[in-house]
């Protein structure tokens, strides 16, 4: 089939490989110059493991271009992945869609399958649908048949995600759509549930806010266990055995991030407050969300008041591990913090920090940024932990001693265990688990 995917981000440039992968024609595109460039050199814009090089394998059915005419004309169906942030009041924001949509209409004689990947509010799909109908009129052969198929896939494990999900959720609205859906996704062995539009856009929004709420959750029970002084970890695990409640989603810490948890929250709160039907239980979970931020400021300041001039490494800064990507990332909310804190801060991710530099340049003085964890522990009052990635497992008690002064580390992902740091004298403060002194 010849596919054009709208969009070479997280997801769309994802979903491109693998069906290039599986072995029809596609062409990636994109509005932003910079990334078209970079993926016609072969290299990915963005960071996520393994796709570099199924990009390389299936470069024979790969294209990548910035001209949308060329993108579109000929294509047997088109996915749109384009953003849809968060506007001011918690809305999705949905013109990138539509001017999508918009530039398809343009540059087609004939219409097509138009599968609309990209997370939108139930609804969104049939307005989409009507506006194809006014903008194509009656002419034969024009129409654009709307396709919701929402994506699922994490950053980090995009890849394998896409290419072995636990399910595919298709919305359509004939079976013309339905079987060619069925027939794109029957070498993904995974089961295609076929529903109507605006139930695929709610599976969506549903799944990412029953995750959200189920961190928050988790989140509270931690916080609950220092009051009573449980250990979460061995709470959580109890729990998780449960298959009714599974293990999954269950590691309490400094808040979710991302740029769907937060936003897709956010999106459905507003939705449901519009149709009069507010989900209380959304809203506690982003309460909750970002007063979890704070916690490790809150821990610190406990101990000592106020932070002003502690030396306080921050170690990770990416949303999770095995990304680049800091939308939403809860260290933007620590670091602002321990500025408003007067606290020196000195900053280390191994994907991150090109991205946050953008933001806070070194140059403005308020922040160090270190070639690698240990340079940023050396001579240091405190260790943040942010991002549970790889590389900080193996820093052990013995090396946070020797690099920092008064070795005092606080972990807002849990990562170690509580036994690695018992009679080393550090100090280690994490969420929902006894201090060790
Ligand atoms: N990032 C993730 O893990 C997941 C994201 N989603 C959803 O998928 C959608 C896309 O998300 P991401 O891939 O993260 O976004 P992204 O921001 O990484 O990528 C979107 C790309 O679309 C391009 N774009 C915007 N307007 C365009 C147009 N008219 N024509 C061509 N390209 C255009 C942008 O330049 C950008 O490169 C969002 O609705 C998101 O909620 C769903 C599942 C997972
Ligand atoms: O719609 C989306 O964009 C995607 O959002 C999430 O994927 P993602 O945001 O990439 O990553 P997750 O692994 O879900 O983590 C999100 C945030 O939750 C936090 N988290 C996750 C799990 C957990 O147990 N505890 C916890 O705090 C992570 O640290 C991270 O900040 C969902 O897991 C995907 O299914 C969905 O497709």
């Amino acid at each position: 089939m010849n596919i054009t995917v709208c969009g070479t981000g997280y997801v769309g440039l994802v979903a491109a490989v693998v069906f290039a992968s599986k072995g029809h024609r596609v062409i990636g595109l994109d509005i932003d110059e910079c990334k078209i460039s970079l993926l016609r050199g072969g290299a990915s814009p963005l960071f996520e493991p393994g796709l570099e090089e199924l990009m390389a394998k299936s470069s024979c059915n790969l294209e990548f271009t910035a001209d949308y005419r060329k993108a579109y004309e000929s294509a047997d169906v088109i996915f749109v992945a384009v953003p849809t942030p968060e506007k001011a009041d918690g809305s999705a924001e949905l013109s990138y869609v539509m001017q999508a949509c918009d530039q398809i209409a343009e540059s087609r004689e004939r219409g097509c399958i138009v599968v609309v990947k990209s997370t939108v509010p139930p609804g969104t799909n049939d307005r989409i649908q009507a506006y194809f109908d006014d903008i194509a009129g009656s002419a034969p052969g024009r129409r654009f048949n709307v396709v919701s198929n929402p994506e699922f896939l994490s950053q980090g494990t995009a890849l394998r995600d896409m290419l072995y999900p636990a399910r595919i959720v298709v919305g359509v609205q004939d079976d013309d759509a339905a079987d060619l859906m069925r027939a794109l996704y029957q070498p993904f062995d995974a089961p295609v549930m076929v529903m109507d539009l605006r139930s695929a856009e709610l599976v969506k929004y549903a799944s990412n806010d029953f995750l959200a709420l189920k961190i928050s959750y988790i989140n509270e029970i931690a916080n609950l266990c220092d009051v009573v002084g449980a250990d979460i970890e061995r709470v959580a695990a109890g729990m998780g055995a449960d298959p009714r409640i599974g293990d999954k989603f269950l590691r309490a810490g400094i808040g979710y991030g991302g740029s769907c948890f937060p936003k897709d929250t956010k999106a459905l709160h507003w939705l449901s407050t519009c149709h009069g039907h507010e989900i209380k239980t959304i809203k506690a979970a982003i309460e909750v969300n970002t007063a979890q931020k704070t916690m490790l400021v809150a821990k610190a300041k406990e101990r000592y008041g106020s932070l002003a001039g502690k030396r306080i490494a921050v170690l990770g800064l990416t949303f999770k591990p095995d990304t680049d990507d800091l939308r939403d990332a809860p260290s933007l909310d620590v670091v602002r913090m321990l500025l408003d804190e007067g606290a020196q801060t000195v900053l280390y991710d191994p994907c991150g920090m090109p991205a946050f530099e953008g933001r806070y340049p070194a140059s403005l003085g308020v922040l160090e940024y270190a070639g690698d964890p240990y340079e940023a522990l050396r001579d240091s009052d405190m260790a943040f932990i942010l991002t549970e990635w790889e590389e900080f497992a193996s820093i052990t008690a013995d090396q946070y001693r020797s690099l920092m002064g008064t070795p005092e580390i606080y972990d807002g992902r849990n990562m170690y265990s509580l036994d690695a740091f018992r009679g080393t004298s550090v100090r280690y403060v994490s969420i929902g688990r006894p201090v060790v002194e």
